[in-house]
């Protein structure tokens, strides 16, 4: 474990713990389908978030709906900071453009090039995956750059084993900051933990407001070892008081 993690009674009263799903909270499966959520995290992010005062939260590239599916009602930003969800209240969404319906039918004809390749379809974008096609990474980024050659209002962000075509103007570090504007986590310090390279953004503003943004492979290493840490917490913070 990272050795400048605060410890559970300080983590849990003072500071807010913000947590991307795909890499960190779960393992990664061969589709973004086949992710398993192990019984009970969904039960223990809800029970953290209560002891948190409500200042725990998902900062997710997934949409909305999946994230409530696979870990519940809890604040997120999602789609890369383009959603934000504070319950109950109504998600609300950054005004972007939506990449044009003919890019999205040129992605479904190079993923159907590429047997293997698939299109994950968002609101404003799209996500075109290769995990089970490693040697096509290249072919589908370069068919991507051509598709929105002189666009500048798109961009192709390299994620795990896929390339995210979206809008510019959003990344997960306008919704780290978005979530943090937001009543219950005002006044506490941001611990983002994120595993990929969309989750830089989000690391870098959690620092810039002088909390800590922890990558994976540097701190917890496995999804196992973080969802153990996070099962520890309230036992930890209570033999302290
Ligand atoms: O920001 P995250 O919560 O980490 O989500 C990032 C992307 O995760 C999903 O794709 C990735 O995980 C899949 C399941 O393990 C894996 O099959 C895929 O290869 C990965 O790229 C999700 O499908 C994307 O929408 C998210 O942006």
């Amino acid at each position: 474990m990272h050795p400048g993690i605060p410890d559970s009674a300080d983590l849990l009263s003072r500071h807010a713990l913000l947590l991307d799903i795909d890499g960190t909270l779960l393992d990664i499966a061969p589709t973004p389908e086949q992710v398993h959520v192990p019984e009970g995290l969904p039960m223990l992010l809800a029970s953290l978030h209560r002891q948190m005062g409500g200042a725990l939260a998902l900062v997710t590239g997934r949409p909305l709906v999946q994230a409530v599916a696979l870990m519940g009602s809890l604040p997120t930003s999602a789609e890369h900071g383009a959603v934000l969800c504070l319950p109950p209240a109504e998600p609300v969404r950054l005004n972007l453009p939506r990449v044009p319906d003919d890019w999205r039918a040129a992605a479904a004809r190079l993923a159907e090039a590429h047997p293997g390749a698939r299109v994950e379809t968002k609101h404003a974008g799209f996500v075109l995956h290769y995990r089970a096609i490693p040697e096509a990474g290249l072919v589908l980024e370069q068919g991507l750059r051509d598709m929105i050659a002189g666009d500048a209002r798109f961009e192709i962000l390299p994620a795990s084993m896929a390339w995210e075509l979206r809008p510019r103007g959003t990344d997960k570090g306008i919704g780290l900051n978005a979530l943090m504007e937001s009543p219950a986590f005002a006044g506490r310090l941001p611990l983002f933990i994120g595993d990929d390279v969309t989750d830089q953004a989000a690391i870098a503003a959690a620092e810039a407001m002088g909390g800590m943004g922890l990558q994976m492979d540097a701190s917890f290493e496995t999804p196992t070892a973080l969802r153990a840490w996070l099962a520890s917490l309230p036992a930890e913070a209570e033999e302290k008081l």
